[in-house]
């Protein structure tokens, strides 16, 4: 039996706001090049940010992109693109990224951006999701893994979990609860995109085209 991976790890660029748990649990899976991605930047929109940190600990080049330096959001927007597309990703993921990107950046990279959100979209979109489940007074929160389009979360679903809404939740557990799910679902997900292909057809996303192709 062959311990050769099929093809050369993927190149990806993780972009990031806060805390990079995510961004942690997909540097520590790629440190087996079976794993099938290869994490070649972190960007973030804010400086001094841990996820950075946890990149230049793993010895990754990074970059901050941040609005309030560019005259207008469409700069911004166009400035991440390139400064993304310098590193030459096939997948761009969102592990945490707080900002919403544009045409400039989807024209590039439409079709290959991921982002992982801590709610069952369609339900509870945008930056509060575990606060606002709580609020509503679900029993049931998650995490989606979606291809971001140009709308708020509202990208064709990779995949989904799910984990109970407790009596006595706080936002902030109930935040980390869903982070400890989310987490896996990134890492054996992506993997399995980057290993196996993966189409989208409107709303509909298809794991193992490479293998089903040969
Ligand atoms: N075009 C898209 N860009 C991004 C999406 C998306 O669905 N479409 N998802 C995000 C991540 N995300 C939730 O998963 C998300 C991020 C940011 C916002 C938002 O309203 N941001 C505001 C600023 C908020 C703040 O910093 O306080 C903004 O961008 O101006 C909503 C959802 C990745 N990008
Ligand atoms: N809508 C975007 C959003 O809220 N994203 C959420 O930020 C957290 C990042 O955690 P981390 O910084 O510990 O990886 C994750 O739960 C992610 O879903």
């Amino acid at each position: 039996m062959s311990t050769t991976p099929p093809h050369e790890p993927v190149p990806v660029v993780v972009l990031v706001s806060g805390t990079g748990s995510l961004l942690q649990a997909i540097l520590d899976a790629s440190q087996d090049p079976a794993y099938g991605v290869r994490v070649v930047a972190v960007g973030a929109d804010r400086a001094g940010t841990l996820g950075v940190e946890r990149a230049e600990a793993a010895g990754i080049p990074t970059f901050v992109c941040q609005v309030a330096d560019h005259a207008t959001r469409e700069e911004w927007d166009a400035a991440l693109a390139e400064a993304v597309t310098a590193y030459e990703p096939q997948l761009v993921v969102s592990a945490g990224f707080l900002k919403l990107v544009g045409p400039a950046f989807l024209a590039r990279f439409g079709g290959r951006y991921l982002n992982s959100h801590n709610a069952l979209l369609p339900s509870f979109p945008g930056i509060h999701g575990p606060a606002d489940a709580l609020a509503y007074g679900v029993k049931v929160a998650g995490a989606t893994l979606f291809v971001v389009d140009e709308g708020v979360d509202t990208g064709a679903i990779v995949a989904q979990v799910a984990v109970p809404v407790l009596d006595d939740d706080t936002v902030e557990t109930l935040t980390e609860r869903i982070k400890a799910a989310e987490r896996p679902q990134l890492v054996e997900m992506l993997g399995r995109m980057a290993r196996e292909g993966y189409a989208v057809e409107g709303r509909r996303v298809t794991i193992g085209t490479w293998r089903s192709s040969g």
